[in-house]
């Protein structure tokens, strides 16, 4: 059974279809890269998995149970997302911000219990925040707000976790070290990328979406092809395998 499926979704926003009967399936543990040119419909479609947008049509499965029918307290516990829209507008402190993250499993004011104390610093080591622990979040640069959101949705325990665009504002270190840090998470993880070749080396499959269709899902050595650069994004590059990992990494050549 997939941990998150997405089953014939639709989403029409007035008379345009932005996503089209989207089926793509998420395993436990296993990482899979919504990839596709700007406007193709990937935030659309995390839109529905974290109940930001309902779905026109078809349906959002976690283990089988149809999300947009949960609780949404219940939804909450399941699924963390860090997305585009997902500002801190209030100077909460870094730990108030990632301590978050426990709500949804929280009665009222119900303190924290050392074992969740101990889960936000070790979640707030692993994406090197800790040393930011009692700063306010509005005083922090972009890549160190990105990784205290990332610290927040960690805590949360998912079972999915959806990331759009987690790589934003991050520097090269971090870009690596989240991607790498997916892979071992434990929950079936969404993300959308731009970055193809991060896309490649952090995910086990990719999906590739143009004009809101599926139009190719498979190991990023079956979807990152020639081919497909050029009918999807409208590029051409080279696509040769990486030296030590050989999965695919595409190259390109800027035009005149
Ligand atoms: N509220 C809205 N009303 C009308 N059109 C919308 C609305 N929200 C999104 N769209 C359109 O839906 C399409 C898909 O948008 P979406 O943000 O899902 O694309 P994306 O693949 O995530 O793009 P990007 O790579 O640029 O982030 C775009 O053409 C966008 O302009």
């Amino acid at each position: 059974m997939a941990r998150l499926l997405l089953d014939g979704l639709s989403v029409s926003l007035g008379e345009t279809a932005i996503v089209r009967e989207l089926t793509l399936a998420v395993a436990e543990r296993q990482v899979v890269g919504l990839i596709g040119p700007n406007g193709s419909g990937k935030t659309t479609a995390l839109r529905c998995v974290y109940r930001a947008l309902r779905p026109s049509g078809g349906a959002v499965r976690i283990d089988d149970r149809d999300l947009t029918r949960m609780p949404l307290r219940d939804s909450a516990r399941l699924v963390a997302a860090l997305t585009q829209e997902g500002r801190a507008d209030l100077d909460f402190t870094v730990e108030e911000v990632v301590a978050l993250g426990r709500a949804p499993h929280l009665r009222g004011n119900q303190p924290l219990s050392a074992r969740e104390r101990e889960l936000c610093r070790r979640a707030m080591a692993q994406m090197e925040v800790l040393h930011l622990a009692g700063r306010g979040v509005l005083s922090l640069s972009g890549g160190e707000r990105q990784r205290v959101l990332v610290a927040r949705a960690l805590v949360q325990e998912p079972q999915v976790l959806v990331l759009d665009e987690p790589t934003n504002h991050l520097d090269l270190h971090h870009q690596i070290r989240l991607l790498s840090m997916l892979k071992d998470a434990g929950p079936g993880v969404l993300v959308t990328l731009h970055d193809l070749n991060l896309a490649a080396s952090a995910c086990d499959r990719l999906a590739v979406l143009s004009h809101g269709r599926l139009v190719a899902c498979g190991t990023p050595a079956d979807v990152l092809t020639e081919e497909l650069l050029r009918e999807s994004f409208g590029v051409e590059a080279s696509v040769v395998p990486h030296p030590l990992t050989g999965v695919p990494q595409v190259l390109y050549a800027l035009g005149p």
